[in-house]
């Protein structure tokens, strides 16, 4: 559905050329739910921004459903719908008069806009809202409300460029809710973009990490946290004097990646700590060695980020 080959984008500033995205290639296939992950500056917005006809590229190209980007933009349009980072809808209009005008703007009649905007207030449930001034909403309803303005010419695919940011852990929740029935209910191919690690893993089906302008990760969370992160394995023991020997034994743990140790704990990183855990405490049973505690720690994102790039995506997110 989303096809890219080596897209660039170069910005000329008057302290010289930013190359905000550098040969980017991608595929997302029809339904998928597809999130870009990177540190501020990465170029995901710059990325997006091509990918919905908003930027020409500086090179490159890309297609959506089959149409060209740089060519065919009209059409890309038609087929996409776009949440961006700004806030799209006018604040003295009422909320179902924003989405009719917005439809009317894409060329429905005055009855079909009705209808589609009827038909997105209730399942985004603004419908108690509909007469109410834009300016008036949360938070949280005003994305509800970019949500259904994204979505009033029926796209099949749906760009969303950081849509939770800013919004309290429940409205995130709420938003997201409403976006994965709006998915199960149509079958939309999803592409957003996030700073929140937590919601590229439990809503994403793939993963694309992006730094500095290139795509350095692609793949399902799991896969990514296993291949490029794995568990790690913490013990606390009980005697100090035995942390060295603990130490030998756990270095020799199969498919061992990192090993850290302090006075009485030994954390040992390797890419399935469940199947391993048991043989480590067997090994240091049989070496005499007494164990206080044992607990596996399971990796996120930034683990991933981190492993990739040396850099933690939470410190790039608060630069
Ligand atoms: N119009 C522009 N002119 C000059 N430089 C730009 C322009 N737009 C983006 N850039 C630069 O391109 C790089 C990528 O920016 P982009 O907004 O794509 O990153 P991002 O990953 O979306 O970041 P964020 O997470 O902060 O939104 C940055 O260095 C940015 O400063």
């Amino acid at each position: 559905m989303i096809h890219a080959r080596e897209l660039a984008r170069t910005f000329k500033t008057k302290a010289g050329a930013v190359e905000a995205v550098r040969g980017l290639s991608l595929d997302v296939a029809e339904g998928e739910l597809v999130a870009f992950l990177g540190p501020n500056g990465a170029g995901k917005s710059t990325s997006v921004r091509m990918l919905t006809t908003l930027l020409p590229p500086s090179s490159g190209s890309g297609t959506v459903g089959g149409h060209d980007i740089a060519t065919n933009a009209a059409a890309v349009r038609r087929l996409i719908g776009y949440v961006g980072q700004g806030t799209a809808s006018g604040p003295y209009h009422r909320v179902r008069d924003e989405l009719v005008i917005q439809g009317r703007a894409q060329r429905m009649s005055e009855a079909a806009a009705r209808r589609r905007a009827d038909e997105l207030l209730a399942m985004l449930e603004l419908d108690a809202l509909a007469d109410r001034d834009c300016v008036s909403l949360s938070g949280g309803q005003k994305r509800r409300l970019d949500v259904a303005l994204g979505l009033m010419h029926t796209p099949p695919v749906l760009f969303l460029d950081e849509p939770s940011t800013g919004l309290d852990p429940h409205s995130r929740a709420n938003l997201w809710a409403h976006i994965l029935k709006l998915r199960q209910a149509t079958g939309m191919t999803i592409f957003l973009t996030t700073h929140y690690l937590d919601e590229a893993d439990t809503m994403a089906e793939r993963v694309m990490v992006m730094d500095n302008g290139r795509l350095i990760a692609d793949d399902t969370p799991a896969r990514l946290k296993a291949e490029l992160a794995g568990d790690t394995i913490e013990v606390s023991l009980l005697c100090a004097d035995q942390t060295e020997a603990a130490a030998t034994i756990a270095d020799n743990l199969p498919d061992r990646r990192e090993l850290r140790r302090d006075e009485r704990t030994i954390a040992v990183t390797l890419k399935d700590g469940e199947a391993v855990l048991p043989e480590f405490i067997r090994r240091l049973h049989d070496g005499g060695i007494e164990v206080i505690s044992a607990r596996i720690r399971r990796p996120t994102l930034d683990d991933v980020f981190l492993g990739l790039t040396g850099r933690s995506l939470r410190e790039g997110a608060a630069a």
